[in-house]
């Protein structure tokens, strides 16, 4: 198993054009699997807050939900760079909050980093949090905590200002101490600009070829009944959705029929009838069911 990367590591190879590949994952499973899969980083994304909680929006996702699915993350990988979303004005708020919160997610969680949505606006708590010890990944352009001021889930960076308040905000990024920068929903000249203006490397999401790396959704990737999977950013590799359904579909309908459980998924006694449970005549428990549905025949039959 490869050893867990650093901030380091990650630098390094945008210097040598390795491409970063990045997977969100939540739980012990898919983390397990990312990992196995050899996957460079994972990101415990708010996103939980869709594809795993049902909520419409990134917004109700707390500290606690993401301390809790990084736990779980965390158990599953422990070779692999975990980097968490600090949920909606779990930061800004005050420096003191911003603090404590990232804290939290780090103590508890077991993180190696926090990822934050927004620009030149968030700089200082940015740089506060590294100041503190903890790498810092900046996320701009389609930033889905403020969908509602962004007035929906839109390309960014299409105006020449847009792409240079994206250019700038990077910039900014950078010097208050981000080790990288997602790029999500930004036009792909605009990503390439930015990705060769900073050192550091950016991971781009719907942001075109030109960033250091990519990252998707995982329920996104294998079609797992996410409710974005069909959006233009994303390729799907896997229908894991639907060998989910049409297997639970079989279950179904085998314990139904009665084809399931079958012989080998049952268990014996050491004598082949247990004489004192069937009133202790010798030949009790010959009859013993074969199905549930010879079960079910069996005991419209009146017993007494
Ligand atoms: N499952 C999932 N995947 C994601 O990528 C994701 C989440 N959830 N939740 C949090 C945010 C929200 N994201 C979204 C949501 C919608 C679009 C979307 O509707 N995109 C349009 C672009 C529209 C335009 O042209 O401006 C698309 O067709 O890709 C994009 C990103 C990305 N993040
Ligand atoms: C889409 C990625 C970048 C994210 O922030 C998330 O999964 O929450
Ligand atoms: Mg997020």
């Amino acid at each position: 198993m490869r050893k867990r990367l650093t901030i380091h590591s990650l630098l390094k190879m945008k210097q040598e054009r390795n491409a970063i590949s990045v997977l969100t994952a939540y739980d012990y499973p898919s983390a397990k699997l990312a990992e196995e899969a050899g996957i460079d980083v994972i990101l415990v994304g708010d996103s939980l807050g869709n594809v795993v909680l049902g909520y419409e929006t990134t917004i109700p996702v707390t500290v606690d939900d993401i301390v809790y699915h990084t736990r779980s993350v965390a158990r599953a990988a422990g070779n692999t760079f975990i980097v968490a979303d600090m949920p909606f004005l779990s930061y800004g708020a005050s420096r003191e909050a911003t603090l404590l919160n990232a804290a939290r997610i780090m103590q508890q969680g077991g993180a190696q980093a926090l990822k934050l949505e927004g620009g030149a606006e968030i700089a200082a708590d940015v740089q506060a949090l590294v100041q503190a010890g903890i790498p810092v990944m900046g996320h701009l352009g389609l930033t889905p905590q403020s969908v509602h001021q962004l007035g929906g889930y839109k390309v960014q960076g299409k105006t020449e200002k847009d792409a240079q308040k994206l250019m700038d905000d990077a910039l900014a990024l950078e010097k208050a101490g981000a080790f990288s920068i997602v790029l999500e929903l930004v036009t792909e000249p605009v990503a390439e600009a930015i990705s060769k203006a900073l050192a550091i490397p950016t991971i781009g999401i719907g942001a075109g070829r030109a960033c250091d790396g990519q990252v998707l959704v995982y329920h996104d990737l294998l079609q797992y009944a996410s409710p974005y999977f069909e959006k233009k950013f994303v390729k799907t590799y896997a229908d894991i959705g639907t060998t989910i359904r049409d297997a639970i579909e079989s279950y179904v309908g085998e314990v139904k029929s009665g084809q399931f459980p079958a012989e080998e998924h049952v268990f014996q006694p050491n004598s082949a009838a247990p004489a004192a449970l069937y009133g202790g005549t010798k030949d009790a428990g010959a009859d013993k069911p074969q199905s549930k549905k010879e079960e079910s025949q069996r005991k419209e039959v009146p017993i007494a």
